[in-house]
């Protein structure tokens, strides 16, 4: 399945020079949405991990049902002051911005291991502040995986050594 047809790209949102790689045409597509999913729950096959964790709010558009077709529980990453209970919360950069990210404080337990998943992999700026959140809580991050890598901003790089696993790769800005 060619899903990089079923990507909308929107130059110049959220800001002049950015091109937008709008995931919403996929989720409209039952035959993508499907794709997608199985995809990303197949990079997963034979992994130990007690937790799906995903940000706000493309994150959770797929986490939450891997979490559930793979029989894990899911750990929201929240913006800044959205969480009710007691949380730890890190800043970080992104591709158009800087924003701060918040986690429940008894989300897990330390020891446990957890897969990031998100929508897109741009600079790693969101991935590393979930990583360094859930190791500052104890916690393992087992395994990263993305729909969508824009390899030009080289994420990657920031990611180290972690298990990444994308499925679209935008080489360069086309
Ligand atoms: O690798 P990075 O440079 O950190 O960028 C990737 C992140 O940016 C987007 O989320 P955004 O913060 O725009 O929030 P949204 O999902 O609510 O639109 C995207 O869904 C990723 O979470
Ligand atoms: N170019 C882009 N398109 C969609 N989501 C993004 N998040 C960060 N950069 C993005």
């Amino acid at each position: 399945m060619n899903l990089k047809k079923l990507i909308r790209n929107v130059p110049n949102f959220p800001k002049e020079g950015i091109i937008f790689r709008d995931i919403t045409t996929i989720l409209q597509s039952p035959e993508g949405l499907k794709w997608a999913i199985e995809s990303m729950e197949k990079s997963l096959e034979g992994l130990e991990f007690d937790y799906i964790i995903g940000p706000e709010s493309r994150g959770f558009i797929f986490g939450v049902p891997l979490a559930y077709n793979l029989g894990k529980g899911f750990i929201p990453v929240r913006k800044e002051g959205k969480l009710p209970y007691t949380t730890k919360s890190k800043a970080y950069d992104l591709e158009y911005g800087t924003a701060t990210i918040e986690v429940h404080t008894d989300a897990f337990t330390p020891g446990q291991k957890v897969v990031i998943v998100d929508d897109l992999l741009a600079t790693g700026g969101t991935s590393k502040a979930i990583i360094d959140l859930v190791e500052e809580m104890g916690g393992e991050v087992v395994k990263l995986v993305y729909l969508i890598e824009l390899d030009f901003l080289q994420g990657r790089k920031v990611l180290g050594d972690y298990n990444v696993t994308s499925l679209i790769n935008y080489d360069d800005e086309e």
